[in-house]
């Protein structure tokens, strides 16, 4: 089975790549790039200099030669654009923008663009791998979760799922390393901005919110509202996300480590921390493990939930290589196999 990538000179390209090289079943197509189209990918990563591909233009023709899945690593708008073009030609589309994750109206609001065209929008399926299996395995167009939302959904399903939190109570701190926001040039990652240096950013309107509010409301049958602080940390890779709620009555530490016990038991890259330990980002550094902790606090009866994952891996590239595994009824892990880099 051939991939190709759009956006194929960012970072998400740049690990889409390394996991696609070392497939046993999958390998590379062709790599779309609207900016350097006629360079070899050598030029562009140099890390990558064993690997002999030359940049294309965008040309939906073109592409529909190249292989049968395409991967949109590329900023918002341009999966709504390029992707129903795609579609219909027969590729299955996997998504790691923001475009085809929220209603249309929450796309348009917190994002301030044009939403996707029906009717590709509604058969676009959420690709939260853990949550979604067997849409996944039937979808045509997956959109993959963003990273933030990953973190703190794999968290959440099982608190709300079990209804052991108040709903109304719900606050979601997130840091990530830089690489995050793009290998694009911001005056906000340059080195002197970052390092040395903690910073919250986008507090109360960050594109995340809507996302992680409609897949909480999906999941606990109500319509939480979360405050979410993502921060900028000085690391190149990582997130942490911890989540306070208040606890429901009749719930302690053993239940609630046995429900997140439950509910991935079945799930081969999320790891339950016992109690004590608690999840750091280095233990998933370049895996596409998820690290998840759960503490309850006796005394304020404070709910607290941990995730650390790999922002370009189980953020981004790592999640999107899972959700062609299951689209395609390979093994879940394939190509995923990685442990993770350690120091
Ligand atoms: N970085 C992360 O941790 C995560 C990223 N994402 C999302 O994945 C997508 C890719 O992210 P990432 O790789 O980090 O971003 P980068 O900024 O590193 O790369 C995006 C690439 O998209 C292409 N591009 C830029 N502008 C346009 C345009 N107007 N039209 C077509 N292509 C364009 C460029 O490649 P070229 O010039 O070759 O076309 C660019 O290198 C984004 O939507 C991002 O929000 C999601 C989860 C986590
Ligand atoms: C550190 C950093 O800047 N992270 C980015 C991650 C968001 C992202 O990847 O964008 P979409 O999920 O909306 O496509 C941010 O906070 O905007």
């Amino acid at each position: 089975m051939k991939a190709i990538i759009i956006g194929a000179t960012g970072y998400g390209s740049a690990e889409l790549i390394r996991l696609l090289y070392q497939h046993p079943h999958a390998e590379i197509g062709g790599l779309i790039s609207s900016s350097q189209a006629g360079g070899e990918l050598k030029e562009v990563f140099p890390h990558l200099s064993h690997l002999t591909f030359t940049l294309e233009e965008m040309d939906p023709d073109r592409i529909a030669d190249m292989g049968e899945v395409v991967f949109f690593a590329a900023p918002a708008g341009v999966s709504s654009e390029w992707l129903p073009r795609l579609a219909e030609k027969g590729l299955t589309c996997i998504d790691l923008a923001g475009d085809f994750r929220l209603e249309p109206q929450a796309y348009a609001e917190w994002y301030g663009k044009t939403p996707p065209p029906s009717p590709w929008l509604e058969q676009a399926v959420y690709g939260l791998s853990e949550w979604r299996r067997q849409e996944i395995a039937r979808a045509d167009v997956i959109a993959n979760p963003g990273c933030y939302p990953t973190a703190a959904l794999l968290v959440l399903i099982p608190l709300l799922r079990s209804g052991a939190v108040d709903t109304e109570t719900i606050v979601i701190d997130a840091k990530s390393g830089v690489s995050g926001a793009g290998r694009g040039m911001k005056l906000t990652t340059l080195f002197c901005e970052v390092n040395e240096n903690l910073s919250l950013y986008k507090v109360g309107t960050h594109q995340h919110t809507p996302e992680i509010e409609q897949h909480a409301a999906a999941l606990s049958g109500r319509s939480p509202r979360v405050m979410f602080t993502p921060q900028l940390v000085p690391m190149n890779r990582g997130i942490l996300v911890t989540v306070y709620a208040r606890g429901v009555e009749g719930w302690n530490q053993e239940r609630l480590t046995e429900t997140f016990q439950e509910a991935y038991e079945d799930a081969p890259f999320v790891r339950i921390k016992e109690p004590g330990s608690w999840p750091r980002t280095k233990d998933v550094q370049g895996s596409n493990f998820c690290d998840v902790g759960v503490y309850w606090d006796d005394r304020t009866d404070t709910v607290v939930g941990m995730a650390v994952i790999d922002n370009l891996m189980k953020g981004a590239a790592g999640q999107a290589v899972q959700n062609l595994n299951l689209r395609m009824a390979w093994p879940e892990t394939a190509g995923l196999t990685g442990t993770p880099l350690y120091p």
